[in-house]
């Protein structure tokens, strides 16, 4: 049975993950194969004629899905009726610079990307930031849509997932289906903790079949500096993967996570594991009905405390620092 079409909003639709991110979703890989899509790319005046041409390729590629695209510079267009935004565009960091330093830069593109959101997306949209400081842009969106309920904003911490479901498996020598249960919390950042203490891998807990040597001193900051290692090796920072990550963080958000699963979002917080009420931090969650749920219950030993709490420490000073940009 064809659905309902669904509009989907790129922004940053020329640059390197856009390029990457496009044609998968208008092949269905989003949403589902049965969703029909409507494309609509926001770019700066200067990227427009790039956006065009990603968007004659698109046509070229003879979607059954893809029902248009529409390329703006108008963030109000862009985002008029808009299902799923995916706020991409933004500038990358290049060698030596930590995610951070980008919170100037890029924050203010998000306060009236936040604005247009509320002024005229769906009732359902759901937005996903990419861009970094993923987390804290996310942060800014938000506080300009008061019109949307918080828990549509999401940021993503998909790709430091996907990392550490990677890094593990290799080190078990396991499939990616045998480990359940990771988790990433935090910021999307250096200072993330990718959490072994409740993955499971057959059924046991995965930091109990690792050397603590390991898992300290290889795992935690392969995961959390591998953006750096990919802008070494590639002299861009990560587009493919990031892209890929996209589309899983959206197709888990609308499809679900399997049962006794769960993955990584950065999600607004309601207080739960002593984070703030109000920062959007990355937890264990599930996605039920369209909706994810921050899991509960979990026991946090001293050894995760600490890597959450200087995590959660971080997004609390990036909050601050907007706050003194007056970007929220
Ligand atoms: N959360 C995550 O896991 C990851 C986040 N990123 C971040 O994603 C962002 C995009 O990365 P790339 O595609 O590699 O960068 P890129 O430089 O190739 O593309 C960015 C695009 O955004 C556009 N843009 C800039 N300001 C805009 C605005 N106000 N509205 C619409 N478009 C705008 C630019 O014209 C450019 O085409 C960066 O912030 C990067 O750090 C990258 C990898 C992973
Ligand atoms: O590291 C960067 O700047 C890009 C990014 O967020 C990642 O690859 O995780």
């Amino acid at each position: 049975m064809t659905q309902a079409p669904v509009t989907v909003t790129v922004t940053g639709a020329a640059g390197q993950i856009g390029y990457a991110l496009l044609f998968r979703i208008a092949s269905g890989q989003l949403i589902g194969p049965d969703t029909p899509i409507k494309l609509r790319l926001l770019e700066i005046p200067q990227a427009v004629k790039a956006a065009e041409g990603t968007a004659m390729e698109l046509d070229d590629c003879a979607f059954p899905l893809l029902q248009s695209i529409d390329i703006t510079d108008d963030a109000r267009t862009a985002f008029d009726g808009t299902n799923v935004a995916l706020l991409v565009g933004a500038r990358p960091r290049t060698k030596g610079m930590e995610r951070g330093d980008l919170l100037e830069a890029n924050g203010g593109i998000f306060k009236p990307q936040g604005e247009a959101i509320n002024a005229g997306a769906a009732d359902d949209v759901r937005v996903l930031v990419v861009g970094n400081p993923a987390n804290t842009n996310a942060l800014i969106a938000q506080a300009h849509a008061p019109d949307v309920p918080a828990e549509r904003f999401t940021a993503m911490t998909r790709l430091d997932h996907n990392r550490a479901l990677s890094q593990l498996a290799q080190k078990l020598n396991v499939s990616i289906t045998d480990i359940k249960k990771l988790t990433i919390w935090g910021n999307h950042s250096a200072t993330q903790y990718p959490d072994l203490f409740h993955a499971e891998v057959g059924g046991k807990i995965a930091a109990e079949q690792v050397e603590q040597a390991w898992l300290a001193d290889e795992f935690i900051p392969t995961v959390a500096k591998r953006g750096a290692a990919i802008i070494e090796a590639r002299g861009a920072s990560s587009a493919a993967s990031a892209a890929n990550a996209a589309i899983d963080h959206v197709h888990t958000w609308v499809n679900g996570t399997p049962e006794g699963d769960w993955t990584s979002a950065a999600v607004v917080s309601d207080g739960s594991y002593g984070v703030p009420e109000g920062l959007i931090s990355s937890f264990p969650v599930t996605a039920r009905d369209g909706k994810f749920e921050i899991v509960q219950g979990l026991e946090i030993d001293q050894f995760s405390r600490e890597r959450i709490d200087a995590s959660v420490n971080e997004l609390v000073e990036e909050r601050d620092a907007v706050r003194k940009l007056g970007l929220i």
